[in-house]
C-alpha cells in the first residue's frame, strides 16, 4: 500500500521553506501610473548562477495528470530557480520536499489556486508540474545555459496522491 499524500491549502508561510508563493499580497502593493494600476512589487528574485547563465522566460503546456497519481520521483535545479504562473485560470498542484542528506524528504503537496503561482527556490526538490483536469499553460521563469540543471531522485516506493482537491 503506496504512502498517502494529503493535500494542503497553498500558503506563503508554509511554502516559505521552498521558495515564494506568486500571488497579489496586499503588502508588497504600491499604486502607480497615476492609481490607475498597482504594482504588487518584486515578489520574488529569479536565480541563475554559473558561467553564462541567463533568465529566461517559457510558456509550459501541461497535461493533466490522471488521479490517484503516484509521485515516484523529484527533483531539483542546482543551477537556477524555476516558477511557475497559471495562464489558463486553472488550479495546479505542487509538491515539494525538504533535502534529507541530497535526498528529498517526505514530499508536501499543495493545491495552488489559479490566481497563485509558486518559485521554486534553487535548488529545491519538487515534483514537475502536475497540471490538474485540463490542458493548462503556464509562464515559467528559470534558468538557461551550460552546466547540468537537472538532478532526479526516484524514491524506492512511490507516494500517492488519491486526488488533487481537498
Ligand atoms: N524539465 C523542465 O523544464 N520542467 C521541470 O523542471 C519542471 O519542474 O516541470
Ligand atoms: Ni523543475
Amino acid at each position: 500500500m503506496s504512502d498517502l499524500l494529503t493535500v494542503k491549502h497553498l500558503t506563503a508561510s508554509a511554502f516559505a521553506p521552498f521558495g515564494e508563493v506568486i500571488e497579489a499580497d496586499p503588502s508588497t502593493m504600491r499604486l502607480i501610473n497615476g492609481g490607475t494600476t498597482e504594482r504588487f512589487h518584486a515578489l520574488f528574485s529569479p536565480d541563475a548562477v554559473g558561467e553564462g547563465a541567463r533568465v529566461i522566460v517559457n510558456i509550459f503546456r501541461g497535461q493533466p495528470r490522471a488521479f490517484p497519481y503516484e509521485i515516484g520521483m523529484m527533483e531539483r535545479h542546482p543551477l537556477g530557480s524555476q516558477s511557475f504562473s497559471p495562464l489558463s485560470g486553472r488550479p495546479f498542484l505542487v509538491a515539494v520536499a525538504e533535502d534529507e542528506g541530497g535526498k528529498p524528504a517526505r514530499p508536501q503537496v499543495f493545491l495552488a489556486r489559479p490566481d497563485q503561482g509558486v518559485n521554486y527556490r534553487r535548488n529545491v526538490w519538487h515534483h514537475p508540474l502536475m497540471a490538474i483536469g485540463e490542458v493548462s499553460d503556464f509562464l515559467v521563469v528559470d534558468r538557461d545555459g551550460p552546466g547540468n540543471n537537472l538532478e532526479e531522485h526516484f524514491f524506492a516506493s512511490p507516494y500517492l496522491i488519491l486526488e488533487p482537491h481537498l
